[in-house]
């Protein structure tokens, strides 16, 4: 897909976004906007809708309501097809629990990405071993999931959202699992990869010491989004 952007808006951006689950209207009518390289915590209660927002800005859940804008392409207006191309390419994606395929190691979950997209095993576990030494887990390439510490499958996790060098990384909680050391130590990972690289960040935290890694926090509650300024 083209990266040709005809913006000079916001990289990505929702608009009155509506979404119920049942009879639970998680969205009221939401709107956030995220720049490119930004990093953006998105902060709320539980039930407050956080997820769901994420979810349908990352192109996995169709809104009921509203427009979902990313690099001038209106996501809605793009056929299945054409979504998942763009999710694979140009978004990653990191949850609370790494999420990782527990019969496959290491490296292998974090080359998979790049053989979906079509490159030979040996290039993908090349990629996938020096994504892998970048996010300190080096010497972990043969581990399976059930045998790494929380830290070590997120920092895998992170690995595995990057190697594609996508333009967004979507992160629902990442440190959620963690203490407090290995939380920071992730953090700072992430936050240093994706100044490197330019890539936004978009995380979910209750953690207002996570959220402090941010450029800017917005809060969510009741399905609705305002602006808080600059996080700490
Ligand atoms: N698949 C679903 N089916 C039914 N209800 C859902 C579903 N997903 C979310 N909800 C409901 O929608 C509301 C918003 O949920 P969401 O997970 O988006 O909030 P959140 O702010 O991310 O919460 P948390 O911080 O607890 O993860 C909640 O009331 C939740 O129970």
């Amino acid at each position: 897909m083209s990266n040709g952007d005809n913006t000079a808006g916001p990289l990505l951006a929702g608009r009155g976004l509506v979404k119920a689950h049942g009879r639970t209207e998680a969205l009221r009518g939401a709107g956030v906007e995220l720049n490119a390289g930004e990093i953006l915590a998105l902060t709320g209660p539980s039930g407050s809708g956080k997820s769901t927002l994420m979810h349908c800005l990352s192109g996995i859940v169709r809104p009921d309501a509203g427009t979902v804008t990313y690099a001038g392409r209106r996501l809605e207006e793009l056929p299945e097809e054409r979504l998942s191309e763009l999710r694979r390419t140009e978004f990653g994606v990191v949850f609370q629990f790494g999420q990782l395929i527990p019969e496959l190691t290491a490296a292998d979950n974090v080359a998979l990405p790049l053989m979906l997209a079509g490159a030979d095993r040996a290039t993908a576990r090349s990629a996938a071993a020096e994504w892998l030494e970048r996010f300190g887990a080096r010497g972990q390439e043969d581990l399976r999931p059930g045998e790494m510490s929380g830290g070590q499958a997120q920092r895998t996790a992170l690995a595995r959202a990057l190697v594609t060098g996508p333009r967004v990384v979507f992160a629902d909680e990442p440190t959620g699992a963690l203490d407090s050391l290995a939380g920071e130590q992730l953090m700072t990972a992430l936050v240093h990869t994706a100044r490197e690289t330019g890539t936004a960040v978009l995380l979910i935290t209750h953690d207002a010491q996570v959220a402090a890694y941010a450029d800017r926090e917005v809060r969510l509650r009741d399905g609705v989004l305002a602006p808080q300024g600059v996080a700490a």
